[in-house]
């Protein structure tokens, strides 16, 4: 097989992150990361918008212990479009110590969401970003809620906070559990209490079935410093953000490392030093505790939480 190139640009996860100076609770739970093939053995989608570089389920494993995880999220990355293999693959390596979120389309039969359910997925994810995938009719998204609904999973979405209005309504009409990724993708030049952030903040308080990733600092932020050389506290026009959010919604926030980073343009950051972040946007050993124990484990393993 010819090796696929690398979308031009494209930056390579980090080789050696540190470890963090944070002592995450026992448990923690990196609740957004991604695999990527390999692509000799799982190849890429044809529809991708990107050709990344390999990150392998073994790499994720090696970097979860690193930093003092104890389990993952895996969310299945658009590369791979609704080709799930890899994602398959990777959490029945993990020895349950992995879940996952898969993309599916509404055609998938129930044997392939059974199977998708026993290896672990408990989601599926609704991507709106048009940099990433081609537009998805509502038809098809609403045909896939309904497959979905049965099995007790919920749908992780992704936008663009400018496009939150016109979606608003729809993503409130899905009768299954709600998950944002990334924030919502706030413009973070603008006021954490301004109009915008308001209008998100209103969609969260619409239903308490609507949980909140805080990840993902280092795509939102414009002014930075970014977590390397020793940055224990990158990102600061990120965090009022993040913060005002796990303050309100401290029992239905979560957090990922989002590694391996896709389509990071200005810098790969050391992921101990991102991890070095959260007591910026969870300042106590409690807020903590639920945003990287509590909620995650009653989101993915609500059958053990707590152990
Ligand atoms: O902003 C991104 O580029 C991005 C891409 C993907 C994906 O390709 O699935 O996932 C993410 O969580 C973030």
């Amino acid at each position: 097989m010819t090796e696929q190139q690398k979308t031009p640009g494209w930056l390579d996860w980090h080789p050696s992150p540190g470890r963090p100076a944070l002592e995450l609770p026992a448990g923690a739970v990196d609740a957004h990361c991604h695999v990527f093939g390999p692509a000799a053995a799982f190849p890429y989608a044809p529809e991708r918008k990107y050709t990344p570089c390999d990150a392998s389920a073994e790499q994720l494993f090696a970097l979860r212990d690193h930093l003092g995880f104890a389990r993952n999220v895996i969310v299945q990355a658009t590369c791979h479009g609704a080709d799930n293999r890899a994602l398959v693959d990777a959490l029945r390596r993990s020895g349950g110590r992995a879940r996952g979120v898969a993309t599916v389309k509404p055609g998938v039969s129930d044997a392939e969401l059974r199977e998708l359910h026993e290896a672990g997925v408990r989601g599926v994810r609704f991507n709106f970003v048009r940099r990433l995938v081609d537009v998805t009719p509502r038809a098809d998204l609403w045909d896939v809620v309904e497959r979905i609904a049965p099995l007790g999973w919920h749908v992780v979405l992704y936008f663009e906070a400018a496009d939150l209005a016109e979606l608003r309504e729809f993503f409130l009409s899905i009768p299954v559990p709600l998950v944002v990724d990334h924030l919502g993708r706030p413009d973070v030049s603008k006021d954490a209490d301004g109009p915008e952030f308001a209008e998100f903040l209103s969609f969260l308080r619409a239903r308490e079935d609507v949980w909140c990733k805080v990840s993902c600092p280092e795509r939102l932020s414009l002014t930075g410093p970014p977590a390397l050389d020793g940055e224990r506290d990158a990102y600061r026009d990120v965090v009022p953000f993040a913060r005002r959010v796990v303050e309100e919604f401290p029992d239905r926030v979560l957090w990922g490392t989002d590694w391996p980073h896709p389509n990071l343009k200005d810098h790969m950051p050391d992921d101990g030093l991102l991890v070095d972040f959260l007591p910026h946007v969870a300042p106590s050993a409690e807020l903590r505790r639920r945003l990287l124990m509590d909620n995650p484990m009653r989101l993915y393993w609500p059958e053990n939480e707590g152990s």
